[in-house]
């Protein structure tokens, strides 16, 4: 079960300076309808993402059977959105402390960081290891370097057997790694090429590695598809979970000034959640001079470190919390405490978390800074399968309201060429000499 409380975002809770009006919400109705309408026809294309909730997982299953029983290990190589999904669901939805006591153990090689990969490959035993090279594109230049070092130390230790430790996922047709897997007979799934990277989680891309830990993707798929169901049907905003996000956040940013949005979860588990959903709000919004800049904040932890900046400094944020109603565990606040700390008798850490959260939204209405809150009867993965849908679906809907594509990030890609040029690949010469003319490092200061 999904809540989502929105009345400390309201005008009537914060004021008009900040707050929405409840008929400025109404005043989009016709567009909400239009853009429902134009958002059905376009689930057989742009809108593909929709589609993934109703994939048969009979294959993606079977081959994680197969990494279960036979590997110790197993590494995903990707980053972005072939990387944050899987890690989103490793944290939210498996034990904290899954790595110490379960198997097979999981690893993330995002990055291109010689010590973070040094730390992994000291960690594991890559003979028993089996590696998920994940990459849409089949050619992004952290996951290639990361999967060359790997093949040539598996090819090292397993001859013609290094075979058996690959698994892609990559785009069905082309790309490297495609190409690569094809010729070398190496087992790949594919990740729909209407799907972009950031709303691929619930294919291959996030369901394969979540399988292999042990989640239960039908449950994912089957919340994802409540939740397509509910924003199929329900056109009016107020009923449209997805909408409703996404028209809070807009008219906040274009009409209040809330540039930034913050995302709170008081749950360590979906911290990664918020990474995700940063790249989603990002990548897809952050266009034509537009967008809103998605901030990680975790309860309570920040609130003893952002809490300041959120009530007294610019009031340029809109802070979603996420709150969750039951945990796996609790643990009670010991009786016969000192008299100075007495009032924590009885009480347990839980309770006082979400009392910290409750209490923290008052000072933040005191502060007229709008806020919303999306509750979670406990952490499952139904329950995260309609929030990742719920999300994707936000975003794709405040496309329209932002006049932009959602789907592309044309912006990513000078740097990687910038990047492609210092490497001297072919065909990067005049890149190359464009970087000398732009670069400097004229200003410096310098400490021994
Ligand atoms: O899955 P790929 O093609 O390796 O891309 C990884 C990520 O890099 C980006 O293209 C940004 O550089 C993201 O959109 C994408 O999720």
């Amino acid at each position: 079960m999904i809540k989502i409380d929105y009345t400390n975002a309201m005008a009537e809770t914060i004021g008009e300076r900040d707050g929405i009006l409840r008929e400025e919400l109404l005043s989009f109705r016709h567009f909400v309808v239009e853009t429902h309408t134009l958002i059905q026809k376009e689930k057989e294309r742009k809108f593909y993402f929709c589609k993934l909730p109703y994939q048969d997982t009979t294959e993606i299953k079977e081959f994680a059977e197969h990494i279960r029983e036979n590997f110790e290990y197993f590494v995903v190589i990707g980053i972005g959105g072939s990387s944050l999904g899987a890690k989103m669901l490793f944290e939210s939805l498996t034990d904290l402390n899954y790595n110490i006591e379960k198997s097979p153990k999981f690893f993330l090689l995002e990055n291109v960081d010689p010590e973070k990969f040094d730390s992994i490959l000291r960690q594991i035993d890559i003979k028993k290891t089996c590696f998920n090279v994940v990459t849409k594109s089949g050619s992004t230049v952290e996951t290639i370097a990361n999967f060359s070092i790997i093949l040539s130390m598996l090819k090292k230790e397993l001859g013609d057997r290094y075979r058996e430790h690959l698994v892609f996922t990559t785009d069905p047709e082309k790309g490297f790694l495609r190409k690569f897997g094809a010729s070398e007979g190496i087992k790949m799934f594919g990740i729909p090429p209407k799907v972009g990277g950031r709303f691929s989680v619930l294919s291959p891309v996030g369901l394969l590695p979540a399988a292999v830990l042990g989640i239960d993707i039908d449950q994912l798929l089957a919340g994802a598809k409540k939740m397509d169901l509910v924003c199929s049907i329900e056109e009016h905003v107020e009923h449209n979970p997805a909408y409703l996000i996404a028209l809070i956040h807009y008219i906040t940013n274009m009409r209040r000034g809330k540039t930034i949005s913050v995302m709170m979860p008081y749950a360590e588990k979906l911290a990664s959640f918020v990474d995700w959903y940063r790249q989603l709000w990002a990548e897809s919004l952050g266009k034509d001079g537009l967008g809103q800049t998605p901030v990680k904040a975790i309860g309570t932890v920040d609130q003893h470190s952002q809490i300041q900046l959120y009530r007294d400094g610019i009031r340029d944020k809109i802070i979603t919390f996420i709150q969750v109603d039951k945990m796996n565990t609790d643990y009670s606040i010991p009786d016969e405490l000192p008299e100075d700390i007495a009032y924590l008798t009885g009480h347990s850490l839980h309770e006082i978390l979400n009392k910290e959260l409750l209490g923290t939204k008052a000072a933040l209405i005191k502060s007229k800074v709008p806020n919303i809150t999306v509750i979670l009867d406990e952490i499952n993965p139904y329950n995260i399968g309609m929030l990742i849908y719920m999300y994707e679906l936000a975003t794709g809907f405040s496309g329209y309201l932002y006049k932009i594509n959602p789907f592309d990030q044309p912006a990513v890609e000078e740097g990687k060429n910038f990047t492609y040029a210092l490497m001297g690949r072919k065909g990067y010469e005049e890149k190359l000499e464009e970087f000398k003319e732009l670069y400097r490092e004229k200003y410096r200061i310098e400490v021994q």
